[in-house]
């Protein structure tokens, strides 16, 4: 682990580099249930994404959009009422012998818990804090993790991680709660990759930090990237995907509306959506986009009627004109987007 984990973060890895997980129309519909109305949501639509070793793929959207579910769908974590279509290829099982490829979304739930979360593919949740477990200090848990995922793992590792992760070995012999904020994140970071997984899903890592610390902790996904990880950093932060992310995604009511690399799709956006979250940032004049999102039951209706269902707040369809643009997104290179191809 010491190898991978000191290894100097390495420079620009193409694009076209062989993805570890590849993403292929991925749907989530949650079906809901008399006392709530009957009917569906549909959470993801039609998701397409290629996570490659040494790249941080950044997957940004307003709240509600889907972009917990899509991650919760990846590691088999979503509840009984889900529908999920697609499919989801993590490639590099080193578990087989010859190599292989494990299919995320058909795995039985044995294959998932035995081979895939923690060892595959490493998760950085949400409010760090409250994953832990209160009553085990940070090393417990973190010595543990690494014996159930690496049993022949050196058991100095655990110390070697929590120094890679800005972790003092005293720090490590606290309990939950005597760790700030920053340090269970950084407690979270060395647990995530305990196993030393090829992909590394980071759901929302920075929330709650100021931010000095939320440079820091999407520096050390960079890091992980740099050796030789496939990175998703699910951030609702623009500032925080645009400092490390070579590409991002993003998504609105449930579909991936354009994606590619960061630096041309912040730097140009194609989508009016993308602008619109541009827009919305400090240094593009605090202008938020108009309206809210449609409500994710009634998707279905509004884009038989409308086409892109973003023409309702759409500075560039005025008088929420419909926009008869396909929201399926169309290739244009290394770039995808939907509903408004480039001029
Ligand atoms: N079990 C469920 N049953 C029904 N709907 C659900 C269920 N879980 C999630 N949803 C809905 O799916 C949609 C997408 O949720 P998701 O958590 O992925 O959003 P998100 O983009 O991650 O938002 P945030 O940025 O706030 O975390 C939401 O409308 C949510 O209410
Ligand atoms: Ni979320």
């Amino acid at each position: 682990m010491s190898e991978t984990v000191n290894a100097t973060v390495s420079t620009a890895i193409s694009p076209r580099t062989e993805p570890l997980l590849e993403l292929d129309r991925l749907s989530v519909r949650f079906l809901l249930g008399r006392r709530r109305g009957g009917g569906e949501v549909r959470a993801v639509t039609d998701a397409s994404l290629a996570l490659r070793p040494g790249r941080v793929l950044a997957l940004v959207g307003e709240s509600g959009c889907g972009k917990s579910v899509l991650a919760s769908a990846l590691l088999g974590l979503l509840p009984a009422n889900a529908q999920v279509r697609g499919r989801a290829l993590l490639h590099r099982d080193r578990t087989v012998e010859s190599g292989g490829s494990v299919e995320l979304l058909t795995a039985p739930e044995s294959v998932l818990a035995r081979r895939v979360r923690g060892r595959l593919v490493g998760l950085v949740p949400q409010s760090a804090g409250t994953h832990l477990t209160p009553v085990r200090t940070a090393r417990a848990q973190l010595e543990e993790t690494i014996r159930r995922l690496r049993p022949r793992a050196d058991p100095a590792s655990a110390d070697e991680l929590a120094d890679w992760a800005g972790l003092r070995p005293e720090q490590l012999d606290h309990h939950p709660h005597e760790l700030s904020g920053g340090m269970a994140q950084r407690v979270a970071m060395a647990l995530a990759l305990a196993g030393d997984p090829p992909v590394v899903l980071a759901d929302e890592p920075t929330t709650g930090l100021d931010r000095p610390l939320v440079d820091r902790t999407v520096d050390q996904l960079g890091d992980i990237a740099g050796q030789g990880r496939a990175v998703l950093l699910i951030t609702h932060d623009l500032a925080a995907a645009r400092r490390v992310a070579t590409d991002v995604a993003v998504m609105y009511a449930s579909r991936i509306v354009e994606a590619g690399p960061t630096a041309e799709v912040f730097g140009e956006p194609w989508h009016p959506y993308t602008a619109g979250l541009l827009r919305a940032l400090p240094e593009g004049g605090f202008e938020p986009i108009p309206g809210h999102p449609p409500s994710l039951t009634e998707l279905e209706g509004l884009e038989r009627k409308w086409g892109c269902v973003f023409c309702q707040r759409c500075p560039e369809m005025p008088g929420f004109a419909p926009c008869t643009g396909d929201p399926e997104p169309i290739d244009h290179g290394d770039r995808r987007v939907a509903a408004h191809p480039p001029c």
